[in-house]
């Protein structure tokens, strides 16, 4: 079976005193990107990290690094994320009054244009900026905090996006409550990413392989096709 759901743990759930250590230890467990939740205490009522710390651990791994900004405003910051190495930078449609103008600038950049939406967010703010477009991220928790509980009803927006999409070139990532329990449903609904916190740092570093190979596991087996006369 070949793999095919990308696993981002989040960095939020590491230990935020040897961060540069456990993002060498989640790659080395096998992760496929590393996702950055940044937060500005004003978007979401939690407060995280900027561009120095994201410049200070870029250089202990090759991975993409997949910058999720829970910032607003937000377009005065992207050059910082971007000359801090993030590849994939993405802001909440809810965040930013210029969806359009903003995705433009992440790409002007030389960055993926990312955009994320609340739970409650319909999908149709992101149906005139799909050109524009790389990645959909899928809040299934309500942004700021990790350790919350997966929201189901996001499940039929997956599948609505994904529709949308059609055969463009847009990937659509899933992010908040995903354990291997929930992974099944978004996979089915059509998730490409996974982004996990809890569930990926749970029990120090010598868990980290194991829980990222139960997410994608999970994820893989919900989407196998049937295979007729397996021997
Ligand atoms: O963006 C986030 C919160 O705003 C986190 O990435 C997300 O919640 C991941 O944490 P967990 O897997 O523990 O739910």
């Amino acid at each position: 079976m070949s793999q095919k759901t990308i696993i981002a743990p989040s960095v939020l759930s590491a230990d935020f005193s040897r961060l540069g250590e456990e993002v060498e230890a989640v790659c080395r467990a096998g992760a496929d990107w590393i996702h950055l939740d940044v937060m500005d205490g004003h978007f979401v009522p939690n407060i995280t990290f900027g561009p120095p710390v994201i410049k200070a651990i870029r250089n202990r791994t090759d991975k993409v690094f997949d910058c999720h900004l829970m910032i607003e405003p937000v377009d005065a910051f992207l050059s910082a994320f971007a000359d801090a190495g993030c590849d994939i930078v993405t802001v909440h449609a809810e965040a930013t009054t210029h969806l359009d103008r903003s995705l433009q600038a992440i790409r002007d950049l030389g960055c993926k244009a990312g955009v994320s939406l609340n739970p409650s967010t319909p999908e149709t703010v992101i149906e005139y900026v799909l050109d524009r477009l790389d990645l959909v991220l899928l809040m299934t928790v309500n942004p700021g905090f990790g350790g919350q509980a997966f929201i189901p009803a996001v499940v039929d927006k997956v599948a609505r996006i994904k529709a949308m999409i059609g055969n463009r070139p847009i990937v659509i990532e899933i992010d908040g409550g995903v354990t291997p329990e929930t992974a099944p449903l978004v996979a089915r609904a059509g998730a490409d990413i996974l982004v996990a916190g809890s569930a990926v740092f749970k029990g120090g570093a010598d868990a980290y392989a194991g829980n990222i190979a139960a997410l994608r596991h999970a994820a893989d087996n919900a989407t196998r096709p049937l295979v007729q006369n397996e021997r």
